[in-house]
């Protein structure tokens, strides 16, 4: 009878213990490709992975040639597909756009951003498309653009720098950034400022639902559907994150949109005289356009949301890495210094010609190629195709496009990928050195090339400039900078530094 006992109780146990020692062993094998393991397909290894997940995805293509079919688990309807092969990105992202539209599986991925650009295609995206562009193209709007981020440099970004230095006190740089580019997009959308950029830096909970929301997409990305639904449901983990960040947003954009309406209806009554914001040319733009919920206040919510998403977390995100990779090369900050006594010649950095700054272009050329703030892409076809890398794909697969890769590969960028060097950019004439965006995908390419390029140029130029210009940036020895787990690539754990003015040490 015990024999029976056990044999019922102790084996199945051993076969447990077998299994897991088994697992461990696999998982902890020091091989690039994942095992594909019955049910669980290559999951167990990518999770395991999954704080590190853009450079283990990297290793894995520069070991395979570039691209790379992952095995999915039975709880996965789809395939995945991963490239970083430039002739790939080029055919999906502009030779066979029409092809490759969003989908519903991605539209369930980013339900927050609604009828937004970033989630829609066909006559809606279009629409987005084509009043975002001459928005942003037309005269005024660069006008107000340096306006608003020269004033919040010298009434925002100024002080605080200047009372960290004083207290020599140290400071995250990647907050600093992430609090001016709030700024910035909320004056420039909103015309409001959230003064989220103060001396005692104050928590402003639009901001963190932001990154909440950032994070938490990202998990939807990596777990099968089924179990971030359930957890949806169940208001677990990041999705319960996620719906009150959602509520927090929304909060926001909604009250910043009820006081421009107020005014908006002034300014049509004619009681106030019109100069160019572009709170009300949206407003004006998107009369009458309601997407596909009818509602047309939330079509506008929408639509500030992706702008502000857009916005914020690229440009900080930008900024931080080239700070760090500064600090690894500091022959290259003497350089960009030298750049802008040139071009100043003694006067305030205000009289500084960005066009002018290519050293600097080249520096911020180099952050976005090692570190895109938006490091891939997903897409499926909805005909079936065949990729130029002879890859077979159809409305099963997902594609990843690895944008975080293929500014590492080596059969792009040559022997020196993983060198900071913004000579790269610079041409025999001394000019910016272009890159074809399929090599260089940071702004995306195709018909949705991001529209902000210009102003996200702007905004960090000056920025990087004043710091450089006015101090010596010292990053904190020994702090672990690594991406944190989420859709933008920024720091985990931000990016802390202690500034020194120059003409302090100089004396
Ligand atoms: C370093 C800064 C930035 C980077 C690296 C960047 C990158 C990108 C990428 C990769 C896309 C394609 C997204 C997709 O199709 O899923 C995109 C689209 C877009 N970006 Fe940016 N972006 C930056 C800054 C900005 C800024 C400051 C704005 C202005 C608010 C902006 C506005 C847009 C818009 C409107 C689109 C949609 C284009 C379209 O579909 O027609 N971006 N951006």
């Amino acid at each position: 009878m015990a024999f029976l006992l056990n044999l019922i109780f102790v084996f199945p146990l051993l076969i447990f213990i077998y299994f897991l020692t088994v697992l461990y062993v696999s998982l902890n094998k020091n091989n690039i490709i994942p095992t594909n393991w019955p049910i669980f397909g290559m999951l167990p290894k990518t999770l395991m992975n999954s704080h590190r997940i853009y450079d283990y995805i990297t290793e894995i293509l520069a070991f395979s040639g570039g691209t790379f079919q992952f095995k999915s688990s039975v709880f996965q309807k789809t395939s995945k597909f991963c490239t970083a092969n430039p002739l790939d990105v080029h055919h999906i992202l502009s030779k066979n756009f029409s092809n490759y539209p969003r989908g519903n599986a991605f539209r369930e991925i980013f339900d927050i951003l609604g009828d937004g650009f970033s989630n829609t295609d066909g006559d809606i995206w279009q629409f987005h498309h084509n009043t975002i562009m001459s928005l942003f193209k037309s005269p005024s709007f660069h006008t107000l653009l340096e306006e608003t981020i020269w004033n919040k440099v010298e009434k925002g970004l100024m002080p605080v720098l200047e009372y960290v230095s004083k207290q020599e006190v140290e400071i995250d740089l990647q907050d600093i950034f992430q609090r001016f580019a709030f700024d910035t997009i909320c004056l420039l959308l909103f015309d409001s400022d959230p003064k989220s950029m103060s001396r005692d830096f104050p928590c402003i909970p639009c901001e963190k639902a932001l990154s909440e929301i950032e994070e938490a997409i990202l998990h939807r990305y990596i777990l099968p559907p089924r179990f971030w639904k359930i957890q949806n449901v169940l208001g677990m983990g990041h999705e319960k994150k996620l719906s009150n960040a959602w509520e927090t947003v929304d909060e926001f954009i909604y009250k910043c949109l009820a006081e421009k309406r107020k005014e908006f209806s002034k300014l049509n009554s004619g009681t106030e005289e019109e100069e160019f914001r572009l709170s009300t040319a949206f407003l004006r733009s998107y009369k009458g356009q309601s997407g596909s919920s009818g509602d047309q206040n939330k079509f506008l919510r929408d639509t500030l949301l992706n702008l502000l998403v857009a916005g914020r977390d690229t440009n900080s995100s930008t900024l931080s890495w080239l700070f760090y990779l500064l600090s690894k090369n500091p022959m290259v900050v003497n350089k960009i210094f030298e750049e802008l006594q040139t071009q100043l010649k003694g006067k305030d950095i205000h009289a500084i010609e960005l066009n002018k700054l290519v050293y600097l272009h080249g520096a911020l050329c180099e952050s976005l190629r090692l570190f895109p703030p938006v490091p891939f892409q997903i897409k499926t076809p909805s005909q079936p195709d065949v990729l130029p890398s002879g890859q077979r794909v159809d409305h099963n697969t997902s594609i990843i496009l690895s944008f975080y890769s293929m500014g590492r590969m080596k059969s792009i960028w040559g022997e020196d990928c993983m060198e900071f060097k913004p000579e790269r950019w610079i041409s025999v004439g001394g000019g910016i050195n272009h890159q074809p965006s399929y090599k260089f995908p940071a702004f995306n390419a195709g018909p949705r090339t991001c529209l902000g390029k210009h102003m996200s140029f702007t905004q960090m130029k000056i920025v990087a400039a004043t710091i450089i210009y006015h101090y010596h940036v010292d990053i904190v020895e020994g702090q672990l900078v690594f991406p944190s787990d989420s859709i933008i690539l920024k720091m985990k754990n931000g990016l802390r530094a202690r500034l020194t003015k120059r003409s302090e040490v100089k004396a």
